[in-house]
């Protein structure tokens, strides 16, 4: 589950708003832009983009693009607050791959972080598709693979001539980036930036901290404050984060930061690292901005309202009597009759019973299916394979699947669990009505939830969260099979506290041994 962000436990006191949040560029006054009229766009990107089923750009896009190409090019860092579904990653990952197509040696020039493995392995699929044309590769740090795999495709060892015999001594092997841009995860980050000898993020020019208000609470290893210290620069040359004796790869083709007039900004490293930071919820407290160092950032948010849901998003609430809450969902999945659909619950424990209670039910011709933060990473992958597909029709999940995870075809969401936070009930939302698409939320509540839940859904300006019904007959004529899958359940969970129990004393019997 979401940790509550103190910024929202302390929101009653008001933080005050930073002076370049108050002026921001609205999304919301631009159009969507046909590839064929956007200005600078690369021919070969423009082509990637066609093949790629992208025949325009959304407002968000068109609006970053804007801001960043032309004269004065990324000259400020850039911050997004646009609804989920509204096409952030691409407004990121089109303007950077056209900057970087002129580049003459690759070196490792984009990093982009990502909370998730999942989310991670997204938007790699997302700059696979355009980077290529312009002859940029795209890298993964995210601990899918064995450490060494990875290395090996994030670093390139120079071909050594057949016949010639090499003195490691003399000459060491240089070392060069295999990746123009790399997706990570702040932990496989953390691995390369201390233990990869080549991997050095001296050339960096864009940094994007994708999800930033979630990356922001995740400290794992100082990951933030170490990536800004690799990419800093002082006047005598520095870098000075990758001590290993070969990092140093590139010998004359180091980057040099130096310190002078970039456009308007006096005294600052010049080329600048360029920082893009994005959410469907970003963060107002200006202690949590802080640690972005951000350089005149310009904000662009969509409209007035500060937490904001797709437009073709419509909320239902449904009203359930106590104790029989699995019966309304049940059915009103049947109702859905068979659209996709996430269900979310309120904890990996409570995702994992609710999806053997549905599964207890027989056949409701549906196929379901849990997906937590508990599951192994292959068991996950599998499960959205199949979601992705269309083969699994509802996914029972925790928050893991609340962030970023684009599903095409989601027509529905429920939330089994009243969502604690109005930033949960946005991101678990927002994984319907995606791209401009239709679709709908339903919260499952009990009568004394009510009166809370709109409390919730004003923060969001949201004063109409119609009721929905479903038939009482189709309750009722479930009650019997309930009652079966509940002893079911029971037996299910216990076999399995016993599993867990023996499992453990196997354990901690082989620790002593
Ligand atoms: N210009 C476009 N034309 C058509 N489809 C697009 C375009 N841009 C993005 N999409 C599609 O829109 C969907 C949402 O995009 P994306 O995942 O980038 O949204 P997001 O704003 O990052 O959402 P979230 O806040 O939930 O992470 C994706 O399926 C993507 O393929």
């Amino acid at each position: 589950m979401e940790v509550e962000p103190k910024e929202q436990k302390t929101s009653r006191k008001k933080v005050a708003v930073l002076p370049w949040m108050r002026n921001p560029v609205d999304v919301s006054s631009f159009n969507k832009c046909p590839l064929t009229q956007l200005p600078f766009l690369h021919p070969r990107l423009e082509e990637a983009l066609c093949n790629g089923g992208i025949e325009s750009l959304f407002p968000v896009q068109v609006a970053v693009w804007q801001e960043t190409m032309g004269p004065g090019s990324f000259e400020r860092d850039i911050c997004v607050n646009s609804p989920t579904g509204s096409g952030k990653t691409l407004a990121y990952a089109l303007p950077i791959v056209q900057i970087l197509s002129t580049r003459a040696v690759k070196c490792l020039r984009a990093l982009v972080v990502l909370p998730t493995r999942d989310l991670a392995l997204q938007v790699r699929d997302v700059f696979a598709t355009i980077a290529p044309a312009v002859g940029l590769s795209v890298g993964l740090a995210v601990g899918q693979s064995s450490i060494s795999d990875e290395i090996s495709m994030l670093i390139e060892r120079p071909k050594l001539e057949a016949g010639i015999c090499y003195d490691p001594e003399s000459r060491p092997v240089e070392l060069q980036s295999a990746v123009d841009i790399l997706v990570a995860t702040p932990g496989r980050l953390m691995d390369h930036i201390t233990n990869t000898k080549g991997f050095t993020l001296e050339h960096l020019r864009f940094l994007v901290v994708d999800e930033t208000d979630r990356l922001l609470r995740e400290a794992y290893q100082s990951w933030l404050p170490t990536v800004l210290q690799c990419t800093s620069s002082s006047v005598d040359g520095l870098f000075a984060c990758n001590s290993n004796p070969l990092s140093f790869g590139f010998g004359s083709l180091k980057t040099t930061r130096r310190v002078g007039v970039e456009r308007g900004f006096k005294n600052k490293p010049y080329p600048r690292l360029v920082k893009m930071v994005l959410s469907a919820t970003l963060t107002q407290d200006p202690s949590k901005l802080a640690q972005l160092d951000l350089h005149h950032p310009l904000f662009l948010t969509t409209g007035k309202i500060r937490y904001q849901l797709p437009e073709h998003l419509e909320s239902f609430k449904l009203i359930c009597e106590p104790k029989l809450k699995p019966l309304y969902l049940v059915s009103l999945l049947q109702s859905l009759q068979g659209e996709q659909c996430i269900v979310f619950t309120s904890s990996v424990e409570s995702t994992h019973r609710l999806c053997t209670l549905i599964k207890f039910f027989g056949d409701l011709g549906i196929k379901v299916k849990e997906y937590s933060g508990h599951q192994h990473q292959s068991v996950r992958s599998k499960t959205l394979r199949g979601f992705r597909e269309g083969v699994i029709q509802v996914v029972v999940s925790s928050d893991a699947m609340t962030r970023g995870m684009d599903v095409k075809g989601v027509r529905n969401v429920i939330n089994y669990d009243k969502p604690p936070y109005i930033k949960t009930y946005i991101h678990r939302a927002g994984r319907t009505a995606r791209a401009g698409n239709h679709g709908r939320c339903f919260t499952l509540l009990h009568e004394d939830e009510v009166k809370q839940f709109k409390k919730l859904l004003k923060k969001a300006d949201i004063d109409s969260c119609p009721t929905y019904t479903v038939p009482s007959d189709s309750v009722q004529s479930l009650r019997s099979t309930y009652d079966e899958a509940l002893e079911k359940l029971k037996e299910s969970v216990e076999v399995e506290t016993f599993k867990k129990q023996k499992a453990g004393i196997k354990s901690s019997i082989k620790r002593k041994r």
